[in-house]
């Protein structure tokens, strides 16, 4: 473990018993330095919460090693969980107070003086924008709301190591940003982030590293840059089909994906030109309603990983 590692688990496994027993975790190695925030994608189920749980001492791993800051998390869980905050994937109930009531309450829990915590609590909910609802009861806040005080109320008095399972569901776009920017704030402040997401798109200008799980195993990890660079030299092309009509892909399109309208493929670089003729032939005889262009995303890269059969749930979240 380097002396900048706030998390470090080795071989990590897991299995759920019971009628259909799951292989949960199938041997993880993962690392989360201080300053880093680390993204970690995967399917539903690919078991990225089981991981998480794991790390915060809910779940008892079966083999391997979980450190927090030099700690031994399987052997003391207790004194591992006092350096991780975690947002978990559902909001903790705060019905009876107010967003900024318990916002300040979990940081005197967690041993924050007062005026550090009320000053804190402030700062998050004004850059979080949710100054209009701050002091609103609990019971009368919309799932956007309640979803980033339960941010904030992981974000007041953080521990060294912040793990957060899906930040970003069922925020709005504006307040997306805003949150996106507090989660880049708590590596740059020196925590370390674990930032659990299906938001590909997003998650890609703010992690420093990324690990894909796949059916409980990391089939994939490295910076968003070198996670793209396997795609480069490609293009993504997106065609919008006309009401009743296939598309017939041009032969240089390999791994099509799509549904019902729209439809994705990836294209050599070098065969650009000859696609875009292509796709500009398909629109004028009307079996295309229009296409467009782009470099391969790290969605596009994750999805090829994970398989084209995850498609659709990628898009959704
Ligand atoms: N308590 C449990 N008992 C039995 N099986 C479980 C339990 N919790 C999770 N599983 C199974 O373990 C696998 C991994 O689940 P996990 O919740 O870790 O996935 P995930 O990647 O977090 O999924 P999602 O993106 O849907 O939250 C799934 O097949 C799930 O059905």
């Amino acid at each position: 473990m380097g002396p900048a590692e706030v998390l470090t688990v080795r071989g990590l496994r897991k299995r759920y018993r019971g009628r259909r027993g799951v292989q949960a975790n199938d041997g993880i190695d993962l690392d989360v330095a201080a300053g880093q925030v680390v993204g970690l994608l995967g399917h539903n189920g690919a078991g990225k919460t089981t991981l998480v749980h794991q790390v915060v001492g809910l779940v008892r791993p079966d083999a391997g090693t979980i450190t927090v800051t030099g700690v031994d998390a399987v052997a003391h869980p207790d004194q591992a969980r006092r350096l991780v905050s975690i947002q978990a994937q559902a909001n903790v109930p705060i019905s009876g107070l107010t967003p900024r009531r318990a916002v300040e309450l979990v940081g005197r829990i967690r041993g924050a003086a007062p005026a550090d915590v009320r000053r804190r609590a402030g700062d998050l909910l004004d850059a979080l924008d949710l100054g209009p609802w701050a002091d609103t009861p609990a019971e009368k806040v919309s799932g956007g709301v309640a979803r980033l005080t339960a941010f904030a109320m992981t974000a007041v008095h953080p521990g060294r190591l912040v793990v957060l399972d899906e930040p970003t569901n069922d925020v709005d776009p504006v307040r997306r940003r805003l949150l996106w920017q507090q989660i880049r704030g708590l590596a740059d402040a020196g925590h370390g982030v674990l930032l659990v997401t299906h938001n590909v798109r997003e998650a890609e200008r703010v992690v420093d590293h990324l690990a894909v799980l796949d059916k409980g195993v990391v089939i994939a990890a490295d910076t968003p840059a070198g996670l793209t660079s396997r795609l480069r030299g490609s293009l993504t092309i997106e065609v919008d089909t006309a009401p009743g009509e296939a598309v017939r892909w041009h032969p240089a399109a390999t791994g099509a994906a799509g549904g019902h309208l729209r439809a994705t493929a990836t294209v050599p670089a070098d065969a650009a030109s000859d696609v875009v003729r292509w796709a500009q032939g398909e629109v004028d005889s009307g079996r295309l309603e229009r296409y467009a262009l782009a470099p391969a995303s790290l969605e596009d890269v994750y999805v090829q990983l994970v398989g084209a059969g995850q498609e659709q749930e990628v898009r959704v979240a």
